[in-house]
């Protein structure tokens, strides 16, 4: 299943305040210098077009949303769009996750992570370029308050079990709690376009939540 390309864009469109690349993420994690006020913050991780982030944003508009993209057009494009609908509440990164993670995130600074659909890297041998693995995932759980949420969906069976093992032997992290699937109310009422593309095409997905211990 290919991707369609991107839409251009306006460039009228000042994004700059949706969007940075990793090395203008403030270091020491300075959530006012993004957002302009310190709120509870949620991370996702992989947005691709970024779905989640501009419906995620609109309808929390309590909590901060940070999103941070591998590729660098998805991440500028995400970005732009979150712009143009005057979101306050959301910023795109270009970066890699697994590297922002220790170098940005402070202990117990998110109350939710979010992974949506990661690349599945369908053979053996490339599983360890699985965004999910035993570094990360103890990342997850550093960063994630007391009580706070991993969300992980995927279509990939195997690498959900895999990865409900690995948080069972690296993490204390609790679960997996299920999510039930929701109707969608209209073509773009779903979680992320990943999701979208699995359930036209009647394709399962499992959906899962994992709470970190108080
Ligand atoms: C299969 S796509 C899913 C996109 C979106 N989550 C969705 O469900 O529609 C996985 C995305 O993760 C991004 N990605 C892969 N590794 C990443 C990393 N280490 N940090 C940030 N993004 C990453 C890819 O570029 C891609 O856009």
């Amino acid at each position: 299943m290919g991707r369609k390309a991107l839409p251009k864009l306006n460039p009228s469109v000042d994004f700059s305040r949706n969007f940075l690349t990793a090395e203008k993420v403030p270091r020491p994690w300075d959530p006012e210098a993004l957002f302009g006020r310190v709120a509870p913050l949620e991370i996702e991780v992989g947005c691709g077009k970024g779905l989640f982030m501009r419906t995620a944003s609109e309808a929390n508009p309590d909590h901060d949303f940070l999103g941070i993209e591998i590729a660098y057009k998805y991440s500028e494009y995400a970005g732009y769009r979150l712009a143009k609908e005057g979101r306050t509440n959301a910023v795109m990164v270009h970066g890699d996750g697994q590297k922002l993670f220790p170098e940005v995130f402070p202990d117990a600074s998110a109350v939710a992570i979010h992974v949506y659909f990661p690349d599945p890297w369908w053979k053996k041998r490339h599983h360890r370029r699985r965004v999910m693995n035993e570094t990360f995932s103890q990342q997850i759980e550093r960063v994630l308050v007391p009580g706070g949420i991993l969300h992980f969906w995927t279509d990939v069976e195997e690498y959900f079990d895999m990865t409900v093992e690995l948080l069972h032997a690296h993490t204390k992290l609790e679960g997996p709690i299920e999510v039930n699937e929701r109707p969608a109310e209209h073509d773009l009422d779903y979680r992320t376009h990943f999701e979208r593309r699995m359930r036209k095409n009647e394709l399962d997905v499992f959906r899962s939540q994992f709470r970190k211990p108080q």
